[in-house]
């Protein structure tokens, strides 16, 4: 496990002293200038001669925004206030809370017994007794006293005692720092993925001109949806990729089929969400199910290592989707409302999404990523580039669908090859075939959905690597 005291200056008696005859002072001010508010003086109890250092302070802040939540979700006025102490003796603030000094304490006795970790929190609620501040202690509200975090004792005991070791005592710290470290750092990294993933869906309709797709400038090939439909479509899906990425960040190494299991529930709920947003068109299905996968992939895969490995993600979907296409397709009953892909398994042999999906997006991490991770220039000249190279390497069922034929794979084939080597969107002479092939789409009312997905997957991929894999920025 990381040891969080290996840097930090440390600090001696005198130090420490002096820290806290600064502190009185602070808080004596503080209650004499507002006498309508309950001041709340917060710290940290951290034994030993380092008292401060980047993790320390970062322990310190995400407790504080779980307090700050907990009094806002309890209705309760409060700001920072005075100066923000971050000597080498310890991180603290001060706090002005509106309500009465016992009712703040039983809130902060509550914040400093929820979690092993909390219990380094070290919340002092002062209040003004014959002239003299003094902090209210728990006796005084009736609560029980500090537990030792090493033992369980009452922590003076402990404290008098010098029961425990300094070194004792900084393995304990060190096991409740970095455990509520990596969950913190766990939540930002699903916030971060759902971010990537609704940027990801809105960025693939931004993109311009995408034969056979909808754009904001055409979208003949499918007149029941614009780019507004889409944007709906996208909002709509943010609980869903929530979902996905608490899935993910959830699951050990053995449970991933189970964890698909579980998404593939969430999905189906998502599914009825979007056609609600959209009035019934199907703007995101395929999305729903590839996108929820490497969110869900992506975040296993950060659980298990504590950072990204594009690698490692395509092992996780693998894992995950190990029966996948022998699950949906190969116990088919030749049911009269089978879907495209369903009906292509039967009649082609075809496993499209499904097969796509099982051997872990390899049309996504072979063609997609390496042209986007290369391809220089605007988010749309990426964009359009990489749709060219994944529409070359994809047997898009909805394309398939749409003619009534695989042999449509070969013309497209042939339509993007020719786009490609003039230099797809990044020369003039691309930019002319690309626009008259988006039109011939629109005309022969061809549709490359399935490619729009793998997109979509791209684009989410390329913002992991871009943004995500060099590390947390509040670190
Ligand atoms: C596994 C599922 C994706 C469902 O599979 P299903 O058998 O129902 O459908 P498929 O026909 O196989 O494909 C579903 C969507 O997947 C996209 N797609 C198709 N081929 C590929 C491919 N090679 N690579 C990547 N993605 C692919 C495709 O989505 C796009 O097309 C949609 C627009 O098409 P359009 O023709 O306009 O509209 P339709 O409604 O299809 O037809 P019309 O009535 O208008 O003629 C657009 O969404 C694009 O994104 C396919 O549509 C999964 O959904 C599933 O598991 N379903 C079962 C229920 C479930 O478990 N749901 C939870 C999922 S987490
Ligand atoms: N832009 C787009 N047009 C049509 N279908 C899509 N599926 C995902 N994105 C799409």
């Amino acid at each position: 496990m990381k040891n969080i005291f290996t840097n930090g200056e440390k600090q001696d008696i005198p130090a420490v002293l002096a820290n806290k005859d600064h502190r009185a002072a602070v808080q004596r001010r503080l209650v004499a200038d507002y006498p309508e508010m309950t001041v709340v003086a917060a710290k940290l109890n951290i034994p030993g001669p380092i008292k401060n250092n980047p993790a320390i302070k970062e322990f310190f802040i995400v407790g504080l925004n779980q307090l700050e939540h907990q009094w806002r979700q309890a209705g309760t006025l409060f700001y920072q206030k005075g100066q923000w102490l971050d000597a080498g003796t310890g991180p603290e603030r001060f706090y002005l809370v509106k309500a009465a000094a016992p009712v703040v304490k039983a809130a902060t006795t509550a914040f400093e017994e929820a979690t092993a970790s909390n219990r380094l929190f070290d919340l002092d609620v002062l209040v003004k007794e014959n002239g003299q501040v003094r902090p209210l202690s728990r006796a005084d509200s009736g609560q029980s006293a500090r537990r030792c975090f090493v033992c369980g004792r009452p922590a003076k005991e402990c404290g008098r005692s010098r029961r425990h070791s300094v070194a004792e005592l900084q393995e304990a710290v060190n096991k409740l720092i970095v455990a509520a470290l990596t969950a913190a750092h766990r939540s930002v990294v699903s916030d971060r993925l759902v971010q990537f993933a609704q940027r990801a869906l809105l960025y693939e309709v931004m993109a311009w001109p995408k034969p056979g797709l909808v754009d904001p400038v055409e979208h003949g090939a499918h007149p029941d949806m614009d780019a507004f439909t889409f944007i709906n479509s996208a909002v709509s899906l943010r609980r869903y990729l929530h979902q996905a990425a608490e899935v993910g960040m959830r699951a050990n190494t053995d449970d991933y089929p189970l964890m698909f299991n579980e998404l593939r529930e969430f999905g189906k709920v998502a599914e009825q969400d979007m056609f609600a947003a959209t009035r019934g068109v199907n703007t995101h299905k395929g999305a729903v199910f590839s996108l929820g996968i490497l969110v869900m992939a992506t975040a296993a895969s950060w659980r298990k290592l504590g950072r990204v490995d594009l690698d490692d993600i395509q092992v996780v979907v693998k894992a995950a989707l190990v029966d996948l296409v022998k699950d949906d397709l190969k116990k088919l009953p030749n049911a009269a409302d089978e879907t495209a892909g369903e009906l292509q398994y039967r009649k082609y042999g075809l496993t499209g999404i499904r097969g796509e999906a099982q051997a872990g997006y390899p049309t996504v991490f072979q063609y997609g990523l390496p042209t986007m991770l290369e391809t220089v220039g605007s988010w749309n000249t990426r964009i359009v580039q990489t749709l060219l190279t994944l529409a070359r390497h994809t047997e898009d069922s909805t394309l398939i669908k749409r003619a009534g034929d695989p042999a449509i794979l070969q013309w497209k084939d042939k339509q993007v090859d020719e786009c490609l080597a003039a230099g797809g969107i990044t020369t003039a002479a691309g930019r002319a075939l690309l626009n008259d092939l988006e039109q011939e789409f629109s005309r022969r009312h061809l549709s490359l959905g399935g490619t729009a997905d793998l997109i979509i997957l791209t684009f989410f991929l390329t913002l992991v690597k871009e943004e995500l894999a060099n590390g947390l920025s509040n670190e």
